[in-house]
């Protein structure tokens, strides 16, 4: 099983980064992980809304170069499904199951991602209603990714 994040900008945080090299680690057990940067737009501050569109067009067209067609995409998104971790446990089960090999997760940048990267998602999942950072989300994701395969793999770490 191939897990890949699709990322938008640089992770620079010391403590993020250590974080989501501990999961990695432990992830390494169950599959082959591995997060892919693509470079974030600079906008200003106070952006407009044809501003706002361009940058996440342009970030959307960046994410997609990244994704292969076999590939099947999960987009983390504030309308996505809210999912119990049982269930997207099961939900990467059964695509294991049924011959799927490489999830990729997307993570949008500081605005979100643009239209055409929710179009090329086959599904979408919501942490709850709280906007994250996305530098964060892709902790808080690694880890829960680590916490499907201990729920799949039966072992004592979920409760
Ligand atoms: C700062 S958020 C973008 C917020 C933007 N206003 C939007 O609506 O997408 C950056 C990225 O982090 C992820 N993210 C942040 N909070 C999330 C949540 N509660 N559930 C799912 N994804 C989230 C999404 O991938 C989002 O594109």
């Amino acid at each position: 099983m191939n897990i890949k994040f699709i990322t938008v900008g640089k992770l620079k945080e010391k403590y993020l980064k250590a974080g989501i090299a501990e999961y990695a680690k432990r992830l390494s057990a169950f599959c082959k992980f591995e997060i892919v940067e693509c470079a974030d737009e600079k906008a200003p501050e106070n952006l407009s809304d044809a501003q706002d569109k361009q940058v996440k067009e342009v970030e959307g067209e960046r994410i997609l170069g990244k994704i292969k067609d076999k590939e099947y995409v999960i987009l983390l998104d504030l309308k996505g499904k809210e999912l119990t971790s049982e269930e997207l446990a099961k939900k990467v089960d059964d695509l294991s199951t049924y011959g799927t090999s490489d999830i990729t997760f997307v993570i949008g940048g500081s605005l979100g991602v643009s239209p055409e990267v929710k179009q090329r998602a086959d599904y979408s999942i919501c942490f709850g209603k709280f906007t994250l950072p996305h530098q964060l989300m892709r902790l808080v994701l690694t880890e829960q990714i680590y916490r499907s395969f201990m729920i799949n793999n039966h072992r004592t770490y979920h409760k």
